[in-house]
């Protein structure tokens, strides 16, 4: 039995969230190890643990993994949860990168400075709601499946719910207009794997409360 992946990264979202989320849809624990002052991270990189200096990085396999992509790339095609063949892979790319884009918004929203906020939340909503949800609602109907590609759990459909739960936490309402994206977040929440994870007391993390972003940012700049 191999060793527990260890994600090493503050103790919040950021950009290691979508991969605690890959790995608990995939069933598989994983350790954390929590950054909390600079020096934690200065530790890591003088013990030559971050090819780039930069954290999400997680052991696994022997390996001292780095670059959110590389690693949700890994996990994903070794367990499975990146389609059949290679066109399902080339549709599960289209649709994560599109993700990754809207999850860039939606994860550095709360650390917007006050003066950016209503600018940065007007542009988040407006993509969510008109860009990218519009997508998912028309891939759900046009594929007609239960996931958005092949007839299998893919990363695609644990990443889109993952940021349907963030878009909600800004706005309750923003699965108004989209009926099927309402069905596919009640039929993949309930994923015994994934309804664990959205269970208080799992791995998965909070919103960050605005009184905790300058602590995070002091640990990295
Ligand atoms: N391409 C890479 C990028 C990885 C990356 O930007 N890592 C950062 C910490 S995460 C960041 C912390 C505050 O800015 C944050 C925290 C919360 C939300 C968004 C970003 C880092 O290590 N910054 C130190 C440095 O760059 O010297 C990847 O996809 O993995």
């Amino acid at each position: 039995m191999s060793a527990k992946p260890k994600l090493h990264y503050f103790n919040g979202r950021g950009r290691m969230e979508p991969i605690r989320w890959l790995l608990a849809a995939a069933g598989v624990e994983f350790e954390e190890s929590y950054l909390e002052k600079k020096e934690d991270l200065t530790k890591l990189r003088t013990d030559g643990s971050l090819l780039f200096q930069q954290v999400p990085m997680v052991e696994i396999d022997g390996m001292k993994m780095v670059q959110t992509r590389a690693i949700a790339n890994y996990i994903s095609t070794k367990y499975n949860l990146y389609g059949k063949d290679l066109k399902e892979r080339a549709l599960i790319d289209m649709y994560v990168e599109g993700m990754f884009d809207l999850n860039e918004l939606l994860m550095t929203h709360g650390y917007q400075p006050a003066e950016k906020k209503e600018e940065h939340y007007a542009n988040m909503i407006d993509k969510t709601e008109n860009r990218y949800f519009p997508v998912f609602e028309k891939v759900l109907k046009d594929h007609g499946k239960d996931f958005l590609v092949g007839n299998q759990l893919s990363r695609a459909d644990v990443q889109l719910l993952e940021i349907i739960l963030m878009a909600e936490e800004w706005k309750p309402n923003v699965l108004a207009k989209f009926p099927l994206l309402q069905s596919f977040k009640a039929r993949i929440s309930n994923i015994p794997t994934i309804k664990k994870f959205l269970q208080p007391g799992s791995q998965r993390k909070p919103l960050i409360r605005e009184e905790d972003v300058p602590k995070v940012i002091k640990i990295f700049y």
